[in-house]
């Protein structure tokens, strides 16, 4: 059997519902794997149970059932290995951009001398083009340099998994754009294992190697795991003039506008893996 680097077994998670004895399942039979060094995005309807998957992952939150193995070993309460980044990019307001990301770099090797520490760390800003604002506080940056600063920070400590929770989801589609590109270009360099949710079907096609699917909840499902056969490296531009393009965005808008609603959980109470869709050419 394979041995996949992330493995998410039949997660459940559930919260009380109105009445004694009965619950509220979000959703259930969860089941998907990531493989070293790829990038997933999952896209489903709002309160289908994405951040919940990705709180989990994180070791934030519990799920009410089944297992997440990260390389070998069951995950439980965060951890180093695992970096996130936030829709509203949670950066330390008193520090400085450098500040920002030092701190986490210093946490996780606490035997480097300060300057390795603002080294690497500058190292980081200048890939997301903030070289020239690390002094500057959050409050005195933009949305989407605030932003790049929670990415630099994230991508500096080398976790083996990113998680992002629709990082660009505040931003502009111009600053967006400009984003998007820079943080292909750290994955490309770093090769980092990313799960990220989103909600923007380009955004996903262009970032990832494969897209999950989920269907709406309560008893939401992990449908469909969609290979995005569009070779690398990728630009916003030039992806749309590929013939695979518009097959694979067409496939994920007729999901969310269609097939989401299906209760796969009563068509298929047991097998609950996610159906491989390659629509490649
Ligand atoms: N404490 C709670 N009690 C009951 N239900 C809860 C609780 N916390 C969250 N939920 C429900 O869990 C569901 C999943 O929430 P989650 O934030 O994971 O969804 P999501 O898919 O990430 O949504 P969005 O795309 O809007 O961010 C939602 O329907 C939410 O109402």
């Amino acid at each position: 059997m394979k041995h996949h680097f992330l493995q998410i077994e039949n997660l459940k998670k559930s919260y009380p519902g109105p009445d004694k004895d009965s619950e509220l399942v979000i959703f259930e039979n969860a089941n998907f794997t990531i493989d070293k060094g790829e990038f997933v995005c999952v896209i489903g309807h709002s309160g289908c149970g994405k951040s919940t998957i990705l709180n989990i992952l994180a070791g934030l939150d519990e799920a009410s059932d089944g297992i997440v193995i990260m390389d070998g070993k069951e995950i439980s309460g965060p951890s180093l290995e695992r970096g996130v980044v936030f829709q509203n990019y949670s950066l330390l307001p008193w520090r400085t951009a450098l500040q920002n990301v030092t701190f986490g770099v210093q946490a996780r090797w606490p035997e480097w001398s300060k300057e390795k520490v603002q080294e690497h760390s500058l190292r980081f800003l200048e890939l997301v083009g903030l070289k020239g604002a690390e002094d500057r506080k959050p409050s005195q940056l933009s949305g989407g340099m605030r932003q790049r600063v929670s990415i630099a920070r994230a991508f500096a400590t080398q976790p083996q998994l990113l998680l992002m929770d629709e990082p660009f989801g505040a931003l502009d589609a111009l600053t967006r754009g400009v984003i998007q590109e820079e943080l292909i270009k750290i994955w490309e360099e770093s090769k980092q294992t990313v799960f990220m949710i989103t909600h923007d079907v380009d955004e996903a096609i262009l970032l990832a190697d494969r897209i999950l699917l989920m269907t709406n909840g309560p008893k939401a499902r992990i449908a469909e795991s969609v290979k995005v056969s569009i070779p690398r490296p990728r630009k916003r531009t030039e992806i749309i003039h590929h013939q695979d393009y518009y097959k694979i965005r067409n496939h994920l808008v007729d999901f969310l506008v269609d097939r989401s609603k299906q209760d796969i959980s009563v068509l298929n109470p047991k097998d609950a893996s996610p159906k491989i869709i390659d629509l490649a050419s």
